[in-house]
């Protein structure tokens, strides 16, 4: 379960999130929508903590992402506090980010052993299924920069499930890609989320993705949420007029 309550996130003046309130439950699948600048990056940033609430706190099953208990009193959460928590989220990034100067499996096992004292064989096996899962089992030892935007993703993909996450962040992870590439990785997504009960956050303009995979779609507007709902009666019949004009230029594209 996540759950945001009266969340405010500013850069300089600028209030990016504004009084936030919002609820996901376990094994929930929910879309973020909503004009750029709307904030919907900044949720997932919150949530792998490279950014701090200004204001407001973030729960994670049950556990205050943004704060800690200590001597009876809520204080800021420390980095040792946070990092067990945020090792059950991960996150995939539109720009892959992958670490260059590894190879393929190298990059998948490198957080496994690492962060969760895997040792390596296991790590090398559950990997190789993982490439499997993916549809790369004959790139295990090629560089990211031997492999095309759509194999770089699904690699990244294949990372972030090798921590074995509660929660899977996707931040617009088609969209740097060239367009012939999308499907696969689409395709990867809808089998993760058909065959795992990882909690999903996904931002993302592929609508019919959106309605594959989502059970929840939340559109937001200048850091609020302005209306959620089913995709299939949001994408039909949106009820908000910023909710209208905004799916009527994307189902545009
Ligand atoms: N590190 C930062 N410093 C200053 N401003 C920032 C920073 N990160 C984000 N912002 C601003 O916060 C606002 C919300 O950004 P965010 O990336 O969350 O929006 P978004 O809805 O994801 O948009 P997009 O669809 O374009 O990615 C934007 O106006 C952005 O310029």
């Amino acid at each position: 379960m996540i759950r945001f309550d009266d969340v405010v996130k500013r850069f300089g003046d600028h209030v990016v999130l504004d009084h936030l309130d919002f609820q996901v439950e376990r094994g929930d699948r929910v879309t973020l929508i909503g004009p750029s600048g709307s904030g919907k990056t900044t949720i997932l940033r919150l949530l792998m903590t490279l950014e701090k609430v200004n204001d407001g706190i973030i729960w994670v099953d049950g556990a205050r992402l943004t704060h800690e208990e200590r001597g009876g009193k809520l204080v800021p959460a420390s980095e040792k506090y946070v990092r067990r928590i945020r090792r059950r989220i991960g996150m995939v990034f539109q720009q892959f980010n992958l670490f260059p100067n590894m190879n393929v499996i190298e990059n998948i096992t490198e957080a496994p052993i690492h962060v969760l004292g895997l040792d390596k064989a296991a790590a090398v096996k559950r990997a190789r299924q993982l490439l499997d899962t993916v549809g790369l089992s004959d790139k295990e030892t090629a560089h990211p920069t031997q492999l095309s935007g759509g194999q770089q993703q699904r690699v990244a993909i294949a990372r972030a499930l090798a921590m074995d996450p509660d929660i899977l962040l996707l931040d617009e992870v088609t969209s740097a890609l060239d367009p012939e590439l999308v499907a696969d990785v689409l395709d990867v997504l809808r089998n993760v989320a058909l065959t795992t009960d990882i909690t999903m956050l996904i931002v993302t303009h592929e609508m019919q993705f959106a309605r594959d995979v989502s059970n929840r779609v939340m559109m937001f507007d200048a850091g609020r949420i302005v209306e959620e709902g089913d995709p299939v009666t949001m994408f039909s019949a949106p009820k908000h007029e910023r909710t209208k004009t905004f799916l009527k230029a994307v189902l545009a594209d």
